[in-house]
Parts: C-alpha cells; structure tokens; sequence
C-alpha cells in the first residue's frame, strides 16, 4: 500500500512519518519509507534545492521548470518504488505527485482545479508513469504553526529557509491548494489530518487498510 504524507513546509510530515512508522512496525507490518526531493541521491533534486536558494539564475523563477525538475527526481525513483511496493506492507512517502500540484497551482495562483494541476498529473502519473497512491495523508496544521516549526527547525539545524518557505504568502495558498485536492479526492483517497492527532491512531487506520490489502492478496 502506498501512502503519501503531504502538508507545508515545517507541518511535521518527517516526524509524524517516524512516529507512525514506529507503531505500525511495532504492529508486525513491513514498513519502508522514502522522502522526496531524493537529495544527495537525484541530480534533479539537488538541482531544484539549489535554485531555491539563488543559484541558477531564473530557474526557480519558472514553475513548469522546478516541477519538472521534482518529476524527473520521481521518474527516476520508479524502479525503487515498484520494488518496494512488492516487497512491504506499507510505504510511506514524504512528498509525493500533490507536492507538485499544490505548490504550482499556489505560485500560479490557480486553485485544485487548475491548469497546472491536471498538468503535473498527467505529466507524473500519465506520461512518466508513476505509481498512485492507496492514501494521501495531509498533515493540514495551521500555516502560522507550520511557519513557526521551520523557522525553529532553521534556528537549530543550521538549515536556511529557502525561497517557497521564506513567501508566507505562498505557503497560505498552498494550504489552501492542498485542502481543496483532498476535499476532492485528487488521485486517490485523502486522509486529512491535525496538529492534535494522535499517530498512534492514524497507523491503526492505516494498519487497518494495509491488512485488508494484503487479505485481498
Ligand atoms: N507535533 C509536533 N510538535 C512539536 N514540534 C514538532 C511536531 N512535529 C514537528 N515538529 C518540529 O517542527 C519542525 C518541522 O518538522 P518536520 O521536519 O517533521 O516537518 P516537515 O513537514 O517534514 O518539513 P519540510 O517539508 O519543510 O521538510 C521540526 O523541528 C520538528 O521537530
Ligand atoms: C517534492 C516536491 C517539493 N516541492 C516543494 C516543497 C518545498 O517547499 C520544496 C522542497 O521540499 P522540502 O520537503 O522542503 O525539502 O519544494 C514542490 O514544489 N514539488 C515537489 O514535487
């Protein structure tokens, strides 16, 4: 089953994703992770990082180019997702395909039903063929929160805030993108989820839908 965790930058998605994955180990699922942009692993990725934070000239200024720069990283993870798929119970993405959709439908101003959204799909799940996801799982926190998380995570990680999470602007419309995606079940189930829910239940839920997969065989 796979599941990808989506929400703004600082909402929690990497540790929610531990924290869930602990429990539905713990419950004697096989349980494998992978976190996108794949930094470090993909050229493509390090390359949208890097426009991010200045380089490249007006790379970061084009949309359609830094979404494809994050689809190339995906393309070139679908062997891995395929073999991963048929080896665990549950695989749990940190950013997956609504990444893309929601961030470039905020910076464009569109909303879950627009151009570039059905653009992204059909460029990632039809043309590059990437797998859907079972479940999306948005991590809907308040964007003041979120915004807190990452500038407090900067504070202590020596990590710098790149360009997307500096525009608060930016991270309004994109809640606004994302909650509407999973209002209209965009690719797939959405869970939605908040600061005050407990993982320990979300992985129950999940580890629910995992089971009646695998009895379905
Ligand atoms: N439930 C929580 N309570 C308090 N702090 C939290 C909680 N969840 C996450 N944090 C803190 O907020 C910061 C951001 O969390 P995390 O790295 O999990 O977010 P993220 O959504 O994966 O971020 P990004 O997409 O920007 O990489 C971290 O410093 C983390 O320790
Ligand atoms: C995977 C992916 C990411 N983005 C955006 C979301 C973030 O603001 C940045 C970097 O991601 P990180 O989780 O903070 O490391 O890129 C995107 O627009 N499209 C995507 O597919």
């Amino acid at each position: 089953m796979l599941v990808a965790v989506e929400g703004l930058d600082g909402s929690g998605k990497r540790t929610l994703t531990a924290a869930v994955v602990e429990r539905l180990r713990a419950d004697g699922l096989r349980v494998a992770t992978l976190a996108f942009p794949r930094y470090g692993e993909s050229v493509h990725a390090d390359l949208a990082a890097e426009a991010l934070h200045g380089r490249h000239g007006d790379l970061a200024g084009s949309v359609h180019a830094m979404a494809v720069l994050f689809a190339l990283d995906r393309a070139g993870a679908r062997d891995r997702l395929a073999e991963l798929a048929a080896t665990y119970d549950v695989v749990l993405l940190d950013r997956y395909v609504a990444s893309n959709a929601a961030y470039s439908a905020a910076r464009l101003h569109q909303d879950g039903a627009g151009e570039v959204v059905g653009w992204v799909a059909e460029l990632e799940f039809g043309r590059l063929q990437l797998p859907r996801p079972d479940v999306h799982l948005l991590l809907a926190v308040p964007v003041e929160l979120a915004g807190e998380r990452a500038r407090g995570r900067e504070r202590r990680e020596a990590r710098t805030l790149d360009a997307y999470e500096r525009d608060t602007g930016l991270q309004a419309r994109t809640d606004a993108v994302y909650r509407n995606l999973a209002a209209r079940n965009w690719y797939g189930t959405w869970w939605t989820a908040g600061p005050g829910d407990d993982p320990a239940a979300l992985a129950a839920r999940l580890g629910g839908v995992a089971s009646r997969t695998i009895d379905r065989g």
